[in-house]
């Protein structure tokens, strides 16, 4: 029987706003919206949605911000007319590895649906610690070496968990918050990341943390898909009961909230399908798939994968993947994005993204063996790398490239790292590897042409505006057929396709695999320099 039409919705709670999409069972986009807390919510006085502290190393978002914001947005799709009762599954995202604690009693608050309270209203004593720390905080360096001390170091941290401690990583935050606010810990029934707090407000009762956020907390145990109870013992005690069971990524959760219902018209068959970080929700919108690479080329450059056999390394981040219950994806995070692409551009061609091009395709190849590696501030990846390195044919060390040089050895050379970086976590070029190109240097398809020479691998365009609300609104539909057994990619294969750019030039493969190799040797050579 033909399924009733319908839509499905987006939501992501992200730093800066609450965004909304809404989709039709063909995937289009028929409604969009989005409240930014800074300046639609001024009472809070947060700058891009957060505060940061006096030792500026906290950062915090005030938690009734959050919830705020979600009634004003509801409100604003009201007066919009937009037509609740047709909704048949809504997700969602949230900024990855915050937390939200809730406060004994909350629950029973949670479920009370007698009132005509807004949510604000209804929860504005429900959080036994009302500001949030969030993803931008790095307050908890102790805590992190405690926790890798404590279960045999980085690499096994990163081989139970998907990565070694992360200051912003919740499990480090909680230690903390039992640390510094005992008695708020105590008094705390629940712990949410953003995303099941997000969740936990449609539902009306708390919702779970999903595998693949919850892979952003240094306690889940990837392989088993269960907290590790050796993490969760050296953060906090009681956790496992305030943090509840993770769930697949894919679970329907329950219906919308009886509040929900009466004061906008969603109707009671509605359901909740989990949420889960801004990025697994991104990798849902790029409908990245095995094989596949996402690269955002943006202020600081950011690489999904998906992995099916991970190989967890001191650098990078390991999720279970959000619309695969088996396999993985990878998040590769580097700080040196067009930073260090505009600076070459204005030292080396005059400011031109069109200069800047002339030397690419003036260059060859491989720069006759000259490479670079360009940190003109500290690197995440790998961690704590500094400095700009170039080294001839011969890999001698030499003081400058001509300009065009410059310009190829540093493209190549990023390129090269994230090859190398991608491989290493387990990921694998195989044929029909894609390569997903978003981000503001995307536009530039000289170096895209880099990109496609240094993957052997063709190079393609997508929008990715809205990329995590989208996701989530495809998620929505798939989490109500996944109970059948469709994949998410047959559920969301209307989509529109990405736009192919460049594939890779003939001959490149046998020019950049020894390259790779070399490239590999000299980042180590650098890396160990900088740590001595
Ligand atoms: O910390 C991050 C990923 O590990 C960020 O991308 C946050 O998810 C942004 F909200």
């Amino acid at each position: 029987m033909a399924s009733v039409s319908g839509s499905y919705l987006g939501f992501d709670f992200s730093t800066q706003q609450v965004k909304v999409v809404a989709i039709d069972e063909d995937l289009q986009v028929i409604y969009q919206n989005s409240i930014q807390f800074d300046t639609d919510l001024p009472m809070y006085r947060t700058q891009g949605g957060v505060h940061i502290h006096n030792d500026n190393l906290t950062v915090t978002a005030p938690v009734l911000m959050w919830v705020q914001a979600l009634d004003i947005l509801l409100e604003k799709m009201k007066t919009s007319g937009f037509d609740f009762a047709s909704v048949k599954a809504l997700s969602g995202s949230g900024q990855q590895h915050g937390s939200v604690y809730w406060k004994k009693g909350a629950r029973e608050i949670l479920q009370s649906t007698s009132c005509n309270k807004s949510l604000h209203d209804l929860l504005k004593n429900c959080f036994s610690v009302t500001d949030s720390p969030v993803w931008m905080d790095s307050s908890t360096s102790l805590e992190c070496k405690h926790l890798e001390q404590s279960v045999g170091g980085a690499l096994n941290l990163a081989y139970i968990t998907g990565s070694r401690a992360y200051e912003r990583f919740t499990g480090n935050q909680i230690a903390k918050i039992f640390k510094m606010k005992t008695e708020e810990y105590n008094q705390t029934e629940r712990i949410s990341l953003v995303s099941s707090f997000a969740a936990s407000l449609f539902l009306g009762d708390y919702a779970a943390v999903d595998y693949s956020d919850g892979s952003g907390m240094n306690l889940l145990d990837i392989h088993k898909r269960e907290w590790s109870k050796q993490c969760l013992e050296v953060c906090a005690p009681e956790l496992e009961e305030k943090l509840g069971t993770p769930v697949s990524s894919m679970s329907v959760l329950g219906s919308v909230s009886s509040h929900l219902v009466r004061h906008y018209g969603f109707s009671l068959a509605c359901k909740v399908i989990a949420f889960t970080g801004d990025n697994p929700g991104s990798l849902a919108g790029m409908r990245l798939k095995e094989g596949d690479i996402a690269v955002s080329l943006g202020t600081s450059d950011t690489v999904f994968l998906w992995i099916q056999n991970p190989n967890p390394t001191v650098e990078g981040h390991i999720f279970c993947n959000p619309v695969d219950i088996k396999d993985y994806m990878a998040l590769i995070c580097y700080k040196n994005g067009s930073i260090t692409r505009e600076r070459i551009r204005n030292e080396c061609a005059a400011g031109s993204w069109e200069e800047f091009s002339s030397a690419l395709k003036s260059t060859p190849i491989g720069n006759n063996g000259n490479l670079g590696i360009f940190c003109d501030v500290m690197e995440i990846t790998p961690s704590g790398m500094l400095g700009v390195h170039r080294f001839n044919e011969d890999s001698i060390k030499v003081p400058h490239f001509s300009k065009p040089i410059e310009i190829r050895a540093l493209i190549e050379g990023q390129f090269l790292a994230r090859r190398l970086h991608a491989e290493k976590l387990g990921y694998k070029i195989i044929h029909g590897t894609r390569i997903l190109a978003t981000g503001g240097a995307s536009s530039n398809k000289d170096i895209l042409q880099v990109l496609a020479d240094v993957f052997n691998a063709p190079v393609f365009t997508i929008d990715t505006t809205n990329s995590s609300c989208l996701g989530c609104a495809y998620r929505a539909k798939h989490g109500i057929l996944s109970e059948m057994g469709v994949t998410f990619a047959e559920a969301v294969k209307m989509a529109p396709e990405p736009t192919q750019v460049v594939t890779p030039t003939p001959g490149a493969e046998q020019v950049y695999r020894p390259l790779l190799a070399r490239y590999a040797q000299l980042e180590e050579k650098v890396f160990l320099e900088s740590k001595q």
